[in-house]
């Protein structure tokens, strides 16, 4: 059986966990120029990575939607988290050939919803659902763009949860990792967590 974790790029060494495989060459490529670096926005201190450039690269975000979704098995559904995370779940989502589950921020949705609330690295918020958007037991792989503190995607996985859906993987483009989320959303799943590029 192949290392799935074996890369041939350093950066991606250690950023997966589980029988996920690893992005190419070309979706290193992408990220590394489609992404900005800006220090103390949204506030001072932090350092706030931006993937605009990627969302606007046709091929590259092609590339980098496909490597998200790869190596997770079959699923139902692609779950973005907004708002970044619709861009890169609506990608991953055609082009796994299935559609994509909108995580909404709070007071979005109509009717009655699920909610949770969590904690970011600059401030917090609460993320919602309908539980009848997919049927009881649909397999999900839930897509953001950055995986910092973890809180947005441990809330989206509670949510995932409470719905009754099967969270079968998780896949960020960045993993920023002095931030220590991957343990995080590691505590809350046994599906494998991916990262594209690991900074
Ligand atoms: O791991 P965490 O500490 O939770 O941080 C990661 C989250 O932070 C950003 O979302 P933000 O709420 O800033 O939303 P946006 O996509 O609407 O810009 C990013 O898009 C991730 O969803
Ligand atoms: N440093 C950062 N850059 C971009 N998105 C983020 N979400 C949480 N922390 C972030």
């Amino acid at each position: 059986m192949p290392d799935l974790n074996a890369s041939a790029d350093p950066s991606v060494s250690g950023s997966t966990s589980g029988a996920v495989a690893v992005p190419g060459a070309d979706a290193i490529a992408a990220i590394r120029s489609g992404m900005t670096e800006t220090p103390d926005f949204p506030s001072e201190g932090i350092l706030f990575r931006d993937l605009s450039g990627l969302f606007a690269d046709a091929a590259g975000l092609r590339t980098v939607a496909s490597a998200l979704v790869e190596g997770f098995g079959p699923i139902d559904a692609v779950a973005g988290v907004e708002a970044r995370g619709f861009v890169l779940g609506a990608a991953a989502a055609v082009a796994s050939g299935n559609g994509m589950l909108a995580v909404r921020k709070a007071g979005k949705l109509p009717g009655e919803v699920l909610n949770e609330s969590y904690a970011l690295e600059y401030g917090s918020a609460s993320l919602e659902v309908h539980p009848s958007t997919l049927p009881q037991g649909a397999r999900v792989v839930i897509v953001d763009d950055v995986l910092a503190t973890g809180g947005t995607l441990t809330a989206t996985i509670r949510l995932m949860e409470r719905a009754g859906w099967d969270v079968v993987g998780v896949a960020v483009v960045l993993e920023l990792v002095d931030l220590g989320g991957r343990a995080v959303v590691e505590a809350v799943t046994s599906a494998p967590v991916k990262a594209l590029l690991a900074l």
